[in-house]
């Protein structure tokens, strides 16, 4: 390990160094929670027209008198094209919700404050109760023609795609998504499929990074395991950098004597941005960057594997993918007192509970992955010279993937 540096460095760090993902051609339909790189403009004024919200009656309001009465002389309905009351007095035009409203009408009544007087004649119930421009979704009063609706940088959920089938965009320009490799190391690691020896334990940490990529819908394009042996871990390594574009490893990064991923990855030409963080869990932190390729290496224990991850690899994933304005983490505060660090940040569990209130959840040590099954996500505790925090503190606060 290096230096350490502190959390915020570290991610000025990432932010700096990580390239941007190329821009797509996207169908729209397959847009869903991709980032936007283009602005979307109405191509025509929205509302297109002056839109009847009701079903009911257009009339002209000022020829609404005591008795409330007109003669219907036409019927509009929604997709048929503008018509004309004309110029005979106290006419109206029965009126469907969509449709477009006469060119010399201006207020639109529904039926329930009318009454059918016979096939041709209804009535206005109160007529005072009524008024130009009442139930009519006005031409452009939306937005005009040009304006930019959708801007670059955005996360398509289903409110862009509406506005974007609106105007007309059968596909998006969008961010292409990055191979991702997800990495784990260490001889003492098995698969799911396997039994393990006494001295062996279950691969879980490469399942949970590439769990919480699909929740990102950026799943991983390939799982790998590195063994504990110099060349092969270098060789595939290797392998793995001219395939992919981001690489996240966890494992083997801190000081043990079989720990050779930092020397693989500096041999193979990598430039070593930092490695070691002033935190709690995740100290072994480390990135190395290529012009073609970006690698995290999270430390090995689930928590600290976990934990970098939301801290760090998903604001990277979003600023790699242009999107740069993440949405500002809640505050909780805290339910009772905390310990704190004066020279680290501790990064705390903690469940959620009502009146974003946090209850610490903490863990045995960071490799008890049981224990965070209680917790919703975890709030960061810079450090302090007291060395605590009092209860009603409020920290941000990120919720697990
Ligand atoms: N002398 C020092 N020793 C350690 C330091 C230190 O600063 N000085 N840092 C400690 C901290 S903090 C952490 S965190 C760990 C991280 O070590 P590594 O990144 O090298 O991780 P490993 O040693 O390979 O593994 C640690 C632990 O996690 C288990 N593990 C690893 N990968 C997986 C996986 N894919 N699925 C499930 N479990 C995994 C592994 O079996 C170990 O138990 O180093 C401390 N040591
Ligand atoms: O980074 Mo470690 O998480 O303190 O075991």
């Amino acid at each position: 390990m290096r230096k350490l540096i502190s959390p915020s460095q570290a991610q000025e760090a990432i932010f700096q160094m990580l390239a941007r993902s190329p821009s797509i051609d996207c169908p729209i339909d397959q847009c869903a929670g991709r980032i936007l790189r283009e602005h979307v403009r109405a191509d025509r004024p929205f509302p297109p027209f002056n839109r009847s919200m009701m079903d009911g009656y257009a009339i002209r309001a000022a020829e609404i008198d005591v008795s409330g009465t007109f003669k219907i002389i036409a019927q509009a309905p929604a997709g048929a094209p503008e018509l004309t009351l004309g110029n005979e007095p106290s006419v109206c035009a029965e009126i469907m919700t969509g449709a477009v409203v006469p060119s010399d009408a201006d207020c639109v009544v529904p039926y329930e404050v009318t009454r059918q007087i016979d096939e041709t004649h209804m009535q206005v119930i109160h007529p005072k109760d009524h008024a130009a421009g009442d139930f009519i979704h006005a031409y452009a009063s939306d937005r005009p023609t040009g304006e930019v609706l959708l801007a670059p940088g955005i996360r398509i959920g289903s409110r862009e795609i509406a506005v974007a089938a609106s105007c007309g965009c059968k596909t998006l320009l969008v961010s292409a998504k990055p191979s991702i490799a997800v990495v784990s190391t260490g001889d003492e690691l098995v698969d799911i499929t396997a039994t393990p020896a006494a001295h062996q334990i279950r691969r879980s940490n490469d399942l949970m990074i590439d769990a919480a990529l699909k929740r990102r819908d950026l799943p991983a394009a390939q799982l790998a395991h590195l063994p504990d042996e110099p060349n092969a871990c270098q060789a595939q390594l290797q392998a793995l950098i001219a395939q992919h574009d981001l690489i996240i490893l966890s494992g083997g990064i801190s000081m043990g004597k079989k720990d050779y991923i930092p020397a693989a990855l500096d041999a193979l030409g990598l430039h070593c941005q930092f490695h070691g963080v002033a935190q709690k869990p995740g100290k072994p932190l480390g990135f190395w960057s290529h012009p073609e390729c970006a690698v995290f290496t999270l430390p090995g224990n689930p928590l600290s594997t976990l934990t970098c991850w939301h801290q760090y690899v998903l604001p990277a994933l979003d600023h790699f993918m242009g999107h740069d304005s993440p949405p500002i983490p809640p505050q909780l505060s805290l339910e009772a007192p905390v310990k704190a660090r004066d020279d680290i940040t501790i990064f705390l569990p903690v469940s959620r509970k009502a009146n974003n209130i946090a209850s610490a959840q903490p863990a045995n040590n960071s490799g008890d992955l049981v224990r965070i099954l209680q917790s919703d996500g975890y709030i960061e505790l810079p450090p302090t010279q007291e060395k605590g925090y009092p209860a009603g503190k409020s920290f941000d606060f990120h919720l697990w993937y």
